[in-house]
């Protein structure tokens, strides 16, 4: 029997919890966590805000109490502070101040990501907001009840923001998304695909303030404008979404980390340190699509790592596949997926890579009710001819194909197999020519 103890419970921490707590029984297992609530999906909160969801209730899987119920023990709202890995001992402070001290066979750091804030003038006036917790919706919720709140700005174009102009346009507040890069989504996808959002966003009445980087926030206690290196912009409320970094702090000096400041982390989840594993967004992933070590901050890969780190905890050795940065966004009706590299990605790394693109109906044509146009990228590398990354748009929920790319770049698949590969056909679904096949087929 042994002692492990969890930092942080969200999402990461949940899943190593609950993989112990079913599968391993005798241990003794405590976890720590900052914040009052436990497992909130952040992917639910523009549509929370945008009303398209009637609360948030739906939007928690977990607490104290079921796991508690399986027999841990959890503090809410009790930061640790330190930890001291020699002695292993992790020391914690609940909310009236008093003091926890827990020794440790295992330890297993879930202590997340914190959003990117820019140190510019402004930046602490009131209505310029931070979304990651529960209690940032309910804030944004809260405000956007004041009537003169009219134009909301939203700093990057990542997922975050794209999903929140969304959902303020639903609101029915005029919408500004400024981003620095020229284009939305630019870290997901290549321009023929980046085009077709930012003119969805367009098209549905977000300004759009591309390759404009933010220098300051002004108004008098409360946000009035953004201005940029190119103008400014009206705000009632900004949203600040320009990616997450890693929450590490309680490395210290002791344990190895990765360029970005996440801890670095082996196939098995283990940190540089012999029995303290680290999972979810404060660590690194393996990344199949280039082969190393990344940093990729998704819920999927969260619940992914704590699994793995949970069984190794408990002594049965387990491999991380690695993964392949699959992700999906889905903004007025237009799906988007992508996994693995895209071709600028590719070529900033070096990477000698090549691409097919394809575009048909879903069905056959004569089909004639809910058959949308779909369109297709793959990304391979020239020489080796494996599948690299895969970009996908339709209409149409087309997300189960997305999934075989993310196997096929996991298993090193190349272009080659996928053109002749077994897709069943009936025409309620698809074509009898995939257009996955035949995509692959344009590869020379
Ligand atoms: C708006 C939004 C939408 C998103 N949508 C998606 C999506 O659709 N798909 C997807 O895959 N991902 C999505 N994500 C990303 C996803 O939410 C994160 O990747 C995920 O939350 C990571 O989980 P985690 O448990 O590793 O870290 P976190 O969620 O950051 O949790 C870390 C936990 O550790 C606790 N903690 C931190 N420090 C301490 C300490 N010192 N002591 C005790 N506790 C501590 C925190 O209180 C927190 O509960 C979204 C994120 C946001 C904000
Ligand atoms: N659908 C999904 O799977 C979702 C996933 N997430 C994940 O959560 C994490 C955080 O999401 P985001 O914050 O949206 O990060 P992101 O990485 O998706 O996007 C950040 C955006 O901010 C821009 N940016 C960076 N610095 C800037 C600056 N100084 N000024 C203006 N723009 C700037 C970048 O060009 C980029 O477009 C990501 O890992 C994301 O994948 C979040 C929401 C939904």
């Amino acid at each position: 029997m042994s002692k492990i103890v969890v930092i942080g419970a969200n999402h990461a921490g949940t899943a190593a919890l609950n993989t112990i707590l079913d599968n391993y029984k005798g241990n003794e297992v405590v976890a720590f966590d900052s914040n009052s609530n436990i497992s909130f999906l952040g992917c639910g909160m523009a549509l929370w805000i945008g009303k398209q969801i009637s609360g948030p209730e739906g939007l928690f899987y977990s607490n104290k109490e079921k796991l508690e119920g399986k027999g841990a023990r959890i503090y809410m709202e009790t930061p640790v502070e330190d930890i001291d890995y020699e002695k292993k001992v992790v020391h914690a402070r609940g909310k009236d101040g008093k003091e926890y001290h827990e020794s440790f066979d295992k330890l297993i750091l879930a202590t997340g990501s914190v959003p990117i804030v820019p140190k510019i003038e402004g930046i602490d006036l009131k209505n310029v907001q931070l979304v990651k917790l529960y209690q940032n919706a309910e804030e944004v919720i809260e405000k956007l009840k004041d009537e003169s709140i009219k134009d909301v700005v939203v700093v990057g174009a990542g997922y975050i923001g794209v999903e929140l102009a969304e959902a303020f346009v639903r609101c029915g507040k005029e919408v500004t998304i400024i981003d620095c890069v020229e284009t939305c989504l630019s870290g997901y996808y290549d321009k023929d695909f980046t085009d077709i959002m930012r003119d969805n966003l367009k098209a549905h009445g977000v300004k759009l303030a591309f390759g404009e980087t933010v220098q300051k926030m002004e108004g008098s206690g409360r946000v009035e404008k953004v201005i940029t290196d190119k103008g400014e912009h009206k705000a009632d409320m900004v949203i600040m979404a320009i990616g997450f970094r890693p929450n590490t702090a309680l490395g210290g000096n002791h344990l190895e980390l990765f360029r970005n400041g996440a801890f670095l982390v082996d196939k098995y989840q283990e940190t540089s340190v012999k029995g303290v594993y680290a999972i979810g967004d404060c660590a690194t992933v393996y990344d199949n699509s280039v082969q190393e070590v990344n940093y990729i901050a998704l819920a999927s890969n969260a619940v992914r790592s704590g699994i793995v780190a949970a069984h190794n905890s408990c002594g049965k050795d387990l491999e991380s596949v690695g993964v392949q940065g699959s992700n999906g966004i889905s903004i007025w009706g237009v799906n988007m997926l992508s996994t693995g590299l895209t071709l600028t990605k590719a070529a900033k790394l070096g990477i000698q890579a090549a691409a097919v693109d394809y575009e048909d109906l879903q069905k056959p044509a004569f089909i004639e009710k809910n058959n949308q146009k779909v369109k297709i990228r793959i990304v391979y590398d020239k020489e080796s001819r494996v599948v690299l990354g895969a970009q996908m748009t339709s209409e149409y929920d087309i997300s189960m194909g997305l999934h075989m790319f993310s196997l096929a770049i996991q298993e090193k698949v190349t272009i080659d197999k996928l053109k002749l590969v077994d897709l069943f056909f009936l025409p309620h679904f698809n074509q009898p020519y995939s257009y996955i096949a035949l995509a692959a087929q344009k590869a020379e």
